[in-house]
């Protein structure tokens, strides 16, 4: 099977991790995410984040560097999970897909309930954020 190339952003702020739960009729319904999504025919990651973050919160973002991946198959699919840090340059965050946002302390980084995809990602960001 082929794995789908999916984007997911890490917007940091005030020491913060942005992260969004996935709504009601969505696959993995209620499981936190970095959000973002499919990356499109011809669509850089770089492209396709900052569309999705527009179209999803309807915020302008700035992305930055390449945090890495993580690979996960769901039995149906396999998602192949590209995550960035990401600056939020503008715009208040309004929710158009998701059931709810939150900004998380790193030390709460393990204790979300992640959609499978993404806890290898977490576990790397903490690892990241806490060992200054
Ligand atoms: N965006 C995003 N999707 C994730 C994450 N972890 C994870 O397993 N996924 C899965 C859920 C979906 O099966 C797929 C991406 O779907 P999506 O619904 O966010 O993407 P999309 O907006 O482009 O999709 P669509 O509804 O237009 O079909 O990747 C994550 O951290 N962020």
């Amino acid at each position: 099977m082929k794995a789908i190339k999916v984007t997911a952003a890490v917007i940091l702020k005030n020491g913060k991790v942005f992260i969004a739960q996935r709504s009601k009729n969505d696959d993995l319904s209620g499981k936190w995410e970095f959000p973002g999504g499919k990356i499109e025919a011809s669509e850089t990651a770089q492209a396709c984040l900052k569309r999705e973050l527009l179209e999803e919160f309807g915020i302008e973002t700035k992305i930055l560097d390449y945090l890495g991946d993580s690979q996960f198959d769901y039995g149906n699919k396999q998602i192949h999970l590209l995550a960035y840090f990401v600056e939020h340059l503008s715009g208040e965050f309004i929710l158009q897909v998701h059931q709810n946002y939150k900004w998380i302390h790193p030390e709460e980084l393990d204790f979300i309930d992640w959609a499978p995809a993404d806890i290898v990602l977490a576990k790397k960001l903490k690892q990241k954020l806490t060992k200054e």
